[in-house]
């Protein structure tokens, strides 16, 4: 396995979106969730949810194990199918377009699945191009340079182009993984709980790498995790799920005045206490 160390990127100050401090009511919102019901035979995971996530913000979203944050993020992306509810995403309600309008929605979004799920049978600079495969029309020279230009991005250096993920560190696959996701140059990117399985300095630059993602793209991040730093580093508004809906929203300081006996035990917990403090 190869080391961590070999990323390459950069490090910023935290630089909150433009319109952070505009009442919610105020803001663009990206995806909007409303009433959404998803349920595996008779037993429903999601009842009637509601959602927002604002333009240019990196959302964190929480909440037990099991409790439907990746059913609710695999819904968002169609993959589920939701018995009821709709969603919006970038205005458009995903449940009244054609084919090949959700397909032109569907390149305005990248995303990063829980174990990265790149192509083990192709190299990284393949898997970041399958996406420009599906959806342009390029010539090979050109995906090439993108694909360089998308590892220098996330951080990675030139000679992981050529290696297949087996050859790749955990945190190399996420980084790549990640590259795969912004091929398409997307406004929206989803990440599933991107820094597990990482070691903390490597979550921790992970994080780093989100934010500047953010900040220099203007990237929207809807982001599943169960990482208390990230959640207090990263992310500028928490959403929490539990009771099969979306209970709170808000900052982490909302988290830490929360009396939900769920949000005080996960944030006021032995992991979570120096939070408070
Ligand atoms: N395809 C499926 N068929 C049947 N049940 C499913 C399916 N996908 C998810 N579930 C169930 O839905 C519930 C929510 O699962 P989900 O994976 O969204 O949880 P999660 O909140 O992401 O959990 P974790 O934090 O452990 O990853 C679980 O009870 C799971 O067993």
């Amino acid at each position: 396995m190869a080391a961590e160390s070999e990323t390459n990127q950069p490090t910023t100050e935290a630089r909150a979106p433009s319109d952070a401090g505009r009442p919610d009511s105020d803001r663009e919102v990206i995806v909007k969730a409303r009433g959404v019901t998803v349920g595996f035979g008779d037993s429903l995971v999601l009842d009637k949810l509601d959602l927002d996530v604002y333009s240019g913000e990196i959302l964190g979203f929480v909440g037990g194990s099991g409790t439907g944050k990746s059913v609710l993020m695999r819904t968002i992306l169609r993959l589920i199918p939701k018995q009821g509810g709709t969603i919006e995403v970038f205005d458009h309600d995903l449940d009244q377009q054609s084919p090949s309008e959700l397909s032109e929605l569907e390149q305005r979004w990248g995303v990063l699945f829980q174990m990265g799920a790149l192509f083990s049978s192709l190299t990284v600079k393949q898997n970041i191009q399958v996406p420009m495969r599906e959806h342009m029309d390029l010539s090979q020279r050109l995906m090439d340079e993108l694909a360089l230009l998308k590892l220098e991005l996330v951080g990675l250096p030139r000679q992981a182009a050529e290696r297949f993920p087996s050859e790749l560190s955990g945190g190399m696959v996420k980084r790549a993984s990640l590259a795969r996701a912004l091929a398409l140059d997307p406004q929206l990117v989803f990440l599933d709980e991107p820094t597990s399985g990482l070691d903390p300095i490597g979550a921790g630059d992970f994080d780093i790498l989100i934010r500047n993602l953010r900040d220099t793209l203007g990237l929207t991040v809807y982001m599943v995790t169960h990482d208390l730093d990230s959640l207090h580093t990263v992310c500028d508004r928490i959403a929490v799920l539990a009771e099969k809906r979306v209970l709170l929203t808000g900052t982490m300081d909302d988290m830490l005045k929360s009396d939900h006996p769920w949000v005080r035990s996960y944030f006021h917990g032995v992991r979570g206490s120096r939070l408070a403090s």
